[in-house]
């Protein structure tokens, strides 16, 4: 019998959806090139492939065009390997070995421009090529990521019950759905709006980690609580209405002591890394115009965290306020920082939605069902928590909304939180702690719901050294340029 579908890539996102495919039915053709170090290939079909009730499920190659006989046609294939010129590597391979009609698919963290050139380049060629973020980590690949397909409609129409199949579900749906929408709604191709929907996922998912890195700093460096109370006020946290997949990590990772007794993330020097996905949604906010200033701090975090010795050095010459003992009353302000987060949490998701509203008719020609991604993002994914409810409520009440601040259940719950909110951001000002993302999501609600910005000295200070015009409140759309230096002595 013939594969349902190949997979070109082995490692561990690769191959549990390998293992995933064959739980749901599918016959798999298999291909991971093999290099001196890596026998990916042979391992998997000696271990896991064999544990397999039916290991017939799986069809090894050890050379590309046998692995592409093995498909069925049409043939579609998933590249789960490194973003950038491994891809073109592949494909540039793969593509005399395919007929017309053929699909590829690139599960990786590719950049959206990347794949919007390979989507016209093997057009021309009548392949139909598809860019879709995987998320949700090994677990996720294994027993049902979050896909967010993209490209080649075509493809997906040959793809979609396989994709769907195999993804997370929540509330009995998949959380894989078409991206890519023309004005009247329906499906149409979408060049590389799949991965950059995933991208600004992991922006929105990096921001996510960071508000909880600060509250953790907070409640370790201002509150003297344990990592063990801290956990167990996050698990408390998520037991309640938020059951978010990273607070429940976050609260197991606190917990967790290493062979000496003691807790290992203590031990974690302080440098986080990242491999380019947050800085690219930060980069095309830019683009699009769109504040999506928690993100940018929590990208901007990193780079700080990175700066390891120089902090170290700094700490010995920057002075800072005079330690002082938190006399507060301690449940309340544990508190007030959940509610930070969960405020913190509706700036960071409004900028978010709004950077893909802004940007996908000006980079695709396409346009997001909302509520859709929302359910998207439900299950299987990193960020996914029952908080994406109330992004997909408020959107199915209103599909047009252009700001989730404007919907009424997170204008309402703002108002609750934001007394909480200004009392974290001001301890921890008063204790020397960071809290950029705390501090970039309160400025940017206070900014929103603010009628009158100090904007009109920036245009008028623009005016007074380049000439760069200004309009009137009183006639906007008309443009002046003011002689600042009438009136004064020549
Ligand atoms: O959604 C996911 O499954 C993850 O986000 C995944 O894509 C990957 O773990 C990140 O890309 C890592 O990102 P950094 O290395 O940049 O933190």
């Amino acid at each position: 019998d013939k594969a349902d579908i190949g997979v070109i890539g082995l490692a561990v996102m690769g191959r549990n959806l390998v293992l995933n495919l064959v739980d749901n039915g599918f016959c798999v053709s298999v291909y991971n090139r093999t290099t001196r170090q890596e026998r990916l290939l042979q391992e998997f079909l000696e271990k896991e492939a064999k544990q397999l009730v039916d290991a017939k499920k799986i069809i090894g190659s050890f050379d590309l065009s046998s692995f592409v006989i093995n498909i069925k046609q049409p043939r579609r294939i998933l590249l789960m390997i490194s973003a950038g010129q491994p891809i073109d590597y592949v494909v540039d391979e793969l593509t005399p070995l395919l007929d017309k009609g053929d699909i590829i698919m690139d599960g990786g963290n590719s950049e959206q421009s990347d794949t919007t050139r390979r989507y016209r380049v093997l057009r021309n060629v009548g392949l139909h090529f598809m860019g879709i973020g995987v998320s949700g980590g090994e677990e996720g690949a294994r027993h049902g990521p979050s896909i967010m397909p993209g490209g080649s409609l075509e493809g997906w129409l040959h793809t979609k019950d396989i994709l769907q199949a195999i993804s997370a579900k929540a509330d009995g749906k998949p959380c894989c759905s078409w991206i890519g929408l023309d004005i009247s709604g329906n499906p149409t191709s979408s060049e590389g709006a799949g991965h950059f929907v995933k991208t600004v996922h992991n922006g929105i998912g990096y921001a996510d980690m960071q508000l909880l890195a600060e509250a953790y700093h907070l409640m370790r460096d201002v509150l003297n609580m344990d990592l063990t109370e801290v956990a167990e006020a996050f698990d408390n946290w998520n037991a309640g209405n938020l059951e978010w997949r990273l607070l429940e990590n976050t609260a197991e990772i606190l917990r967790f002591k290493d062979k000496f007794g003691d807790h290992l993330v203590e031990k974690i020097r302080d440098a986080a890394a990242q491999k380019g996905t947050g800085k690219w949604a930060v980069i095309e906010a830019m683009n699009a115009g769109v504040p999506a200033t928690v993100i940018n701090e929590s990208v901007s975090a990193r780079f700080v965290s990175a700066l390891k010795n120089d902090r170290v050095a700094a700490s010995t010459k920057l002075v800072g306020p005079s330690h002082q003992k938190f006399d507060g009353n301690l449940a309340s302000m544990v508190d007030d920082i959940r509610k930070a987060v969960q405020a913190s949490k509706i700036i960071l998701y409004a900028q978010g939605f709004m950077l893909l509203q802004e940007s996908l008719p000006r980079l695709f020609g396409c346009y997001l069902n909302c509520a859709d991604l929302a359910q998207m993002w439900r299950g299987g994914c990193v960020i996914r928590s029952t908080f994406l409810d109330h992004v997909k409520n408020a959107f199915i009440l209103n599909p047009q909304l252009k700001n989730l601040l404007m919907d009424e259940y997170f204008i309402n719950t703002l108002a609750d939180f934001q007394m909480s909110w200004r009392r974290v951001i001001v301890t921890a000002i008063n204790h020397g702690i960071p809290a950029p993302a705390f501090s970039a999501a309160l400025s940017y609600y206070d900014s929103f719901r603010c009628p009158r910005l100090p904007a009109n000295l920036l245009q008028a200070q623009r005016d007074f050294y380049g000439a760069h015009t200004f309009e009137l409140l009183e006639q906007p759309g008309v443009f002046h340029h003011n002689d600042w230096n009438q009136g004064k002595p020549q």
